[in-house]
Formats: structure tokens, C-alpha cells, sequence
């Protein structure tokens, strides 16, 4: 049976270069499968068809990769920055000469549409590029010291050894956006990939390989997420962690990280409200709204979740969002027509429909979409949403858009932040006083303006009140992976006593 596995799988990726299609995890430089030899399979989200296995590796094995990355820190932080730049460089050269063969192997594994799936490995690649010029800026301070002849010296140092786990939902651009500034800041890194889509990182690994990073600086460990997650939210050589998935495992695993009081980055769940006032440019709108939801297959923490459309325009806004997502085509992500793939699994597609049912059962009406074929799950319009349904509180993660309708800018408001989440908001308005005032108000780490695209390497990424801590991308990014070192130097006093120096 086995073989017969492996025969699909390979039939089914037959058509990637074999070196980017790896099955093996990648610790200390080698290729390594579990010493008992267990797998863990991994199939292609559209149809189920097997695409391959990777190592199941346990606790051991897992410690062994944080001993790999402990053991390449010294060299790799004491390496000038400007070498460290140079290899991120070639890794990000690498990466983007393969965009297309690591897009095809991102869509088999995710689903994603291909041109999806080559933006986000473009995405991706952003952040390495990004951390290899930002590498050679870390930048410490002297500052004045309250006392005479002393100095107050400020270092900027790498954390040291640091850990992720990493979601389904961008299998490339995720674990980029938490190894460039790791690397780049002298750290060394143990990342493990969400099961349904390991393929993405240990493609990754291989183009870092090739790139001449060394040997320990970068490892991919595969297997069951709470064996290998307890190591590296619990190893006390592991100094700084990074998730980013849904809430609820970032509590469980910040919580893990409190017995060796490591260093945490939370990228967590969202509930974005996306506010339409009746000034805004209706037709930008409706193109904004479409582009914040079904990205992914709406699949993503910062997707419009819930779309607050102001009385006076709601009726225009709804016929108009109804036809342009009618226009939108469901199909596998290798069919290059497709704008919508298939959910990740039967389990999202389950809760998707519960969701819809419970919006249906207290008045919400389908204006297009509701329905799904196999893991295919039809773009969906609902109107008449209201704060009542599940799909209000919940993160939908899929293809369902609900409308919601308001009457004015403080009743929005208060409606827009009643959440625990606070990741991303989107608003469109042409009042720039309103704008400034929305923004502002709202309780969210990001806001998207007259725009429904808001992730650049650039931008500080990142959400508040338990949408996550910290920010990725962007200068901000860098200092998740440093530490602040302060030297006090004394005795610096013209004249003052040497210390013990010879007489001349
Ligand atoms: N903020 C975001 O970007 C994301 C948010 N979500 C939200 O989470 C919901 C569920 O999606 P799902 O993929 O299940 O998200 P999860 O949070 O369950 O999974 C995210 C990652 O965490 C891993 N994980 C899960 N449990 C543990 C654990 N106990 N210890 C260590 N690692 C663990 C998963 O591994 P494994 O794959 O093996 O389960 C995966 O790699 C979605 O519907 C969405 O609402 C999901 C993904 C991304
Ligand atoms: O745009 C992004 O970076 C994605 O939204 C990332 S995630 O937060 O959805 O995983």
C-alpha cells in the first residue's frame, strides 16, 4: 500500500524538477527521515490524491534540530552582516528564478489558483530581499550618560536560536516573513510547517542549500504539531518563538512558551470589518471588497469578514458586489481560468457550512453562491447579515461574504471593534476627515484605506488585543529577533585613575 502511495504521489508532482520536491526534513544541512521511518502523508486539497509523505519525527529528533541550529549560532551571528546580506540575497535569487516551479508545487499542496500561488511566492520572496538589505542596518546607540565619565553604550544582538510553526493558508510566504529577519539578524531557526502543506518549507530549505546558507542556520522539521511543538515552545535553548495560525493555538502555545519565558511573535486569527460609507467611490469598493475576501479563497486572517455597507448605498453596493462575485471562476488551482480553489480540508468546508446555515436560519439571504462540490465551496454573497450570527463573531476563513447594513459613522464603529480580534479593518470614504477619524478609532493593527491590499514587505504586519503580538515586515520586523544590550562604561574622566595603568 505504501508503494502504491508513493507511486500517485509521485505521479502527481511528476511534472516538478525532483530537487525542489522534497520528502525528508532538513536538520543541520542533511536530509533526514524519522528513525523509525514513520511518514505522515500529504495530499492535494482539490481532489485528495496523495502527493507524497514527509517524516514524522519525534521528540528527539526534534531536540536534535535545535541542537543543529545552537551549534551553528556562534559562526553564523559572528559572521559580518554584510556576508549574512549576501546569502539572503542569493536565497532570494534563487527563490524567484524558481517562482514558477515553487508555485506549482505551493497550488498541488494548498490549492491556491497558480497565479496566487506565484504572487505569494514573489510575497515571499519580498521579505528575504527586504531582511538582506535591512541585515546590514542594525544599529545600536550611544547615549548620554548622567554621570561624568561614563558612557552609556546601547548593542543590538541576535536573540539566538529561534522556533516557528507555520499555517497552511501561505505555506511559502509565512515561514519567509519569520526566517529572513531571523537570519538576518544572526539568529539561527527551527521551523515546523502546518502537516497539510510541509512540501512549501523543505523547498525553501533546498534553495537555501543552495544558496550556501550553512549548515544548522535554517531547518525544516516535520511531524505530529504537539510532539514537535512542545520542543520548540519548551526547549530552554530555544530563545524567541513565532506562530502565526488561529487564536486558539496561539494561547496554547504561549502559554507553553511561559516555562522558559521565551520571546513570542503572535500572528493570530481576525475578524475584519470592511466599512462602505456612501461618500466612497462605490465601483473602488466593491473591486476592494472583492479583493479582501477572496484572496486565498478567503482563506486568509485579514480577509473581510464582515462587510458594514451604510443604508443609502447598501442596495446599489449589493447588486454590484453580487455580480462581480457571481463573475468569479471555482476550479482547481492548476487550471489557470480558476479564481477560487477548494477549502483546505472537509473539516473547514463542515464549519463553512454551518456557518452559512446559522446565517440562513436567522434571516441572512443568499444572494449568489451556497452551495459546493466536493471541497470546492461556491463564492457566496449573503444579505441582511446582522450581528447576531455566528459569522459576526467568528473568523469564516472561506468564500462566504456577509453584508451587513448601518446607519451611521459611531454606530459602525462600535459595531466594527465589539470583537476580541484586532488584525486588520478595511473603510472606504472620500472625507478625509472621516478617514483619519475611522482609522483612528478603530481598534485593529492594521487599516486598509480605499483599499482592499494591505500585506508588503514594507508594512509592519501584525495585530492587537488577541489577534497576536508583534509585527512582521518592515524595520519593525527586525527587532522580534534582536535583543538590547546595555554596557555601562566608567572611569572615562580626563586624569582619572587608569585603573592600575604603569607609571611612565
Ligand atoms: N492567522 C492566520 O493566518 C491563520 C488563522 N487560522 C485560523 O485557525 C483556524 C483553524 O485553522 P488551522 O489550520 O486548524 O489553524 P491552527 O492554528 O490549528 O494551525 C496552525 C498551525 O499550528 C499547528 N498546530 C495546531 N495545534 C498545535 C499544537 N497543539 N502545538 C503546535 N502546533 C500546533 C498546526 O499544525 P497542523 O497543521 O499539523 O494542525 C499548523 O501548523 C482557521 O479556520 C482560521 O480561523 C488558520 C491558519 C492561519
Ligand atoms: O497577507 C498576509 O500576509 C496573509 O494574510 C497572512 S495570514 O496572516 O493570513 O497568514
Amino acid at each position: 500500500m505504501a508503494v502504491l502511495w508513493r507511486l500517485k504521489g509521485v505521479c502527481a508532482v511528476n511534472a516538478l524538477p525532483q530537487d525542489l520536491f522534497k520528502q525528508q526534513a532538513y536538520v543541520g544541512g542533511e536530509w533526514t527521515q524519522a528513525q523509525d521511518g514513520a511518514v505522515l502523508p500529504v495530499c492535494n486539497p482539490a481532489d485528495g490524491v496523495l502527493l507524497g509523505s514527509v517524516p514524522a519525527l519525534g521528540a528527539a529528533e526534534t531536540a536534535a534540530a535545535v541542537a543543529s541550529a545552537e551549534a551553528a549560532l556562534p559562526a553564523w551571528r559572528g559572521l559580518p552582516a554584510k556576508v549574512r546580506s549576501r546569502l539572503l540575497k542569493r536565497w532570494f535569487d534563487l527563490i524567484t528564478a524558481r517562482q514558477r516551479d515553487l508555485a506549482w508545487l505551493l497550488t498541488l499542496e494548498q490549492g491556491k489558483p497558480l497565479a496566487e500561488a506565484q504572487s505569494e511566492i514573489a510575497y515571499g520572496a519580498s521579505y528575504i530581499e527586504w531582511f538582506a538589505e535591512e541585515a546590514k542596518r542594525v544599529c545600536g546607540d550611544t547615549l548620554p550618560a548622567p554621570v561624568t565619565g561614563q558612557r552609556v553604550l546601547v548593542f543590538k544582538q541576535a536573540v539566538g536560536v529561534c522556533a516557528a510553526v507555520t499555517p497552511w493558508n501561505f505555506p511559502n510566504a509565512m515561514i519567509a516573513r519569520k526566517a529572513a529577519p531571523a537570519l538576518a539578524a544572526g539568529c539561527t531557526f527551527v521551523v515546523r510547517p502546518a502537516s497539510q502543506t510541509p512540501f512549501s518549507a523543505l523547498a525553501l530549505a533546498e534553495l537555501a542549500h543552495q544558496a550556501g546558507i550553512p549548515a544548522g542556520v535554517f531547518n525544516v522539521v516535520t511531524g505530529d504539531a504537539d510532539t514537535v511543538g512542545r520542543v520548540l515552545t519548551e526547549h530552554p535553548s530555544v530563545r524567541k518563538f513565532s506562530f502565526t495560525g488561529s487564536t486558539a493555538v496561539g494561547r496554547k502555545l504561549m502559554a507553553q512558551c511561559a516555562s522558559t519565558v521565551k520571546k513570542i511573535s503572535l500572528e493570530l486569527g481576525g475578524n475584519a470589518p470592511f466599512i462602505v460609507f456612501d461618500d466612497a467611490d462605490l465601483p473602488a469598493a466593491v473591486a476592494g471588497a472583492v479583493a479582501a475576501k477572496f484572496r486565498n479563497a478567503g482563506q486568509t486572517c485579514i480577509c473581510a469578514n464582515r462587510i458594514y455597507v451604510q443604508k443609502n448605498i447598501y442596495p446599489a453596493f449589493a447588486e454590484a458586489f453580487t455580480r462581480a462575485v457571481s463573475a468569479l471562476r471555482v476550479g482547481k488551482g492548476t487550471d489557470e481560468s480558476s479564481h477560487i480553489g477548494p477549502l483546505i480540508d472537509g473539516k473547514a468546508l463542515r464549519r463553512t457550512q454551518d456557518l452559512l446555515a446559522d446565517a440562513r436560519a436567522r434571516g441572512g439571504r443568499v444572494l449568489c453562491g451556497g452551495t459546493h462540490e466536493g471541497a470546492f465551496f461556491a463564492p457566496t454573497v449573503l444579505a441582511d447579515a446582522h450581528d447576531e450570527m455566528r459569522l459576526a463573531h467568528e473568523e469564516i476563513f472561506a468564500p462566504l461574504a456577509p453584508l451587513f447594513c448601518f446607519d451611521g459613522e459611531a454606530e459602525v464603529l462600535r459595531r466594527a471593534n465589539a470583537t476580541e480580534y484586532g488584525l486588520a479593518a478595511y473603510v472606504y470614504s472620500r472625507d478625509l476627515a472621516r478617514v483619519f477619524r475611522v482609522s483612528e478609532a478603530l481598534e485593529y493593527g492594521m487599516v486598509g484605506v480605499n483599499t482592499g491590499v494591505i500585506s508588503n514587505e514594507a508594512a509592519p504586519f501584525g495585530g492587537i488585543k488577541q489577534s497576536g503580538i508583534g509585527r512582521e515586515g518592515s524595520r519593525y520586523g527586525l527587532d522580534e529577533y534582536l535583543e538590547i544590550k546595555y554596557v555601562a562604561v566608567d572611569g572615562l574622566s580626563a586624569g582619572a585613575d587608569a585603573g592600575g595603568a604603569c607609571a611612565d
